[in-house]
């Protein structure tokens, strides 16, 4: 289970996140939806330590990790698809996938596991990430976060600039990863992209969850989304 309290996390002086509190539940699907800037991107980057809190725990499964220090976060079952990417672009496929791999002693069943899910990346293991299309390169961020066999999958607009079928695999493999107990935080800019897979949505307002829906209420009642956000 993920549990953020309070958490508060600063750009130099301007606080971004104020007593942003949120939990889910191991195997659930939690969205996070919010206006441009509203602190969602802050949100998962606080859980990666990739931005200090200031205040505030989060933790999963009983480990503090905003005590540890940004590279062992990943150690302990996390997986982030940032966006934009972030893949090492001079690497190969194959040598991204490994970084993944490598994080938590992941074993070669890992590996044809996720090759199955995105079968193009079979025939690429070889080829440099950075000469990858837009599309090939998400789901390399996806598949590299996915061998790391997490616990608590992070992913930021995993599905922006991507076709259909891509955006049908990547919900699905979302969906399996839930039968399989892994927890994800999904942030996207769509409501409708969401409420497919999401258990409940996580509206996030001024750096702070200002409501908690569940998705199947927001599918019956669209103007409770209005009232939140108006998207
Ligand atoms: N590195 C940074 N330095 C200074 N301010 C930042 C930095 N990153 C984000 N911010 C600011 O923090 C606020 C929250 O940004 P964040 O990216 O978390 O929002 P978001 O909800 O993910 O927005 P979007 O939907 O546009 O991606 C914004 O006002 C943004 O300008």
């Amino acid at each position: 289970m993920l549990e953020m309290r309070g958490v508060d996390c600063f750009y130099g002086e301007a606080q971004v996140l104020r007593s942003f509190s949120l939990t889910a539940e191991k195997g659930e699907i939690l969205c996070l939806l919010g206006r441009n800037g509203a602190g969602k991107t802050t949100a998962l980057k606080a859980i990666m330590g990739l931005v200090a809190a200031r205040g505030g725990s989060i933790s999963l499964d009983g480990t503090e990790l905003s005590k540890l220090p940004a590279h062992e976060v990943p150690r302990h079952g996390v997986g982030y698809v940032p966006q934009g990417r972030r893949l090492f672009s001079d690497l190969t496929v194959m040598e991204n996938l490994r970084v993944g791999l490598m994080t938590r002693n992941s074993g070669p069943e890992v590996l044809e596991h996720v090759l199955a899910l995105f079968p193009l990346l079979k025939d690429r293991l070889s080829q440099r990430a950075g000469t990858m299309s837009g599309g090939e390169q998400q789901m390399l961020a996806m598949a590299r976060a996915l061998c790391i066999s997490p616990k608590l999958l992070l992913l930021d607009e995993p599905t922006e600039g991507l076709m259909p079928a891509m955006i049908a695999r990547i919900r699905q493999s979302v969906l399996d990863l839930k039968e399989h107990g892994v927890t994800t935080l999904l942030v996207e800019q769509r409501v409708d992209a969401v409420l497919p897979v999401a258990d409940r949505v996580a509206f996030v307002e001024n750096g702070r969850v200002t409501g908690l829906e569940s998705a199947a209420d927001l599918a019956k009642d669209r103007a409770l989304i209005d009232r939140y956000v108006g998207i």
